[in-house]
């Protein structure tokens, strides 16, 4: 799978794999930014992506920064449309005690390839039986 990067910013960073069978690339954010605690940013990349049809790209973080700080994706995972030639943008929030420094440069979160199925949507009036039925939410017990 080809994945076309396109970088709209002079200091935009084109993300690599990191180890060879690395799930996710990291994502650079092309601003200097303080997250307060509480607070949720919308951050660039300075990247616009051409994404083979049949699959998206998730926005997912990075586990060291939530560990470490509290900083999430609040929309984990963020969807990617392959058709979609925007920048990549990247919605951070900070669910810890401390204001978070995101420098120019560093790596807020990762980019993950994955397949897609789009399906042929049918409206109809009834559907078929199953031993679940309507049963969710707990109904099988703790
Ligand atoms: O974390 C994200 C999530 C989305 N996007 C871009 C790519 C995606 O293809 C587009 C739309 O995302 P989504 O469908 O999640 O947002 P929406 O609120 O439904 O907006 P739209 O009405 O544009 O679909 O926004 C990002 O750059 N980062
Ligand atoms: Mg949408």
């Amino acid at each position: 799978m080809v994945l076309k990067i396109k970088k709209l910013t002079q200091n935009a960073k084109i993300p690599a794999y990191q180890t060879k069978e690395a799930a996710g690339f990291d994502l650079h954010s092309i601003e200097d930014v303080v997250i307060k605690p509480g607070e949720r940013k919308l951050i660039g990349t300075g990247l616009a992506f051409e994404i083979e049809f049949g699959y998206e790209v998730q926005i997912r973080p990075r586990s060291g920064l939530a560990f470490k700080h509290g900083i999430t994706v609040l929309n984990t995972p963020g969807t990617i449309d392959s058709d979609y030639r925007g920048e990549i943008k990247v919605l951070l929030i900070n669910l810890g005690d401390e204001p978070f420094e995101i420098k120019e440069g560093e790596r807020i979160a990762q980019a993950v390839v994955a397949p897609v199925i789009q399906a042929k949507i049918e409206e109809v009036d009834e559907l078929s039986d199953t031993q679940r039925g309507a049963g969710g939410f707990g109904s099988t017990g703790k």
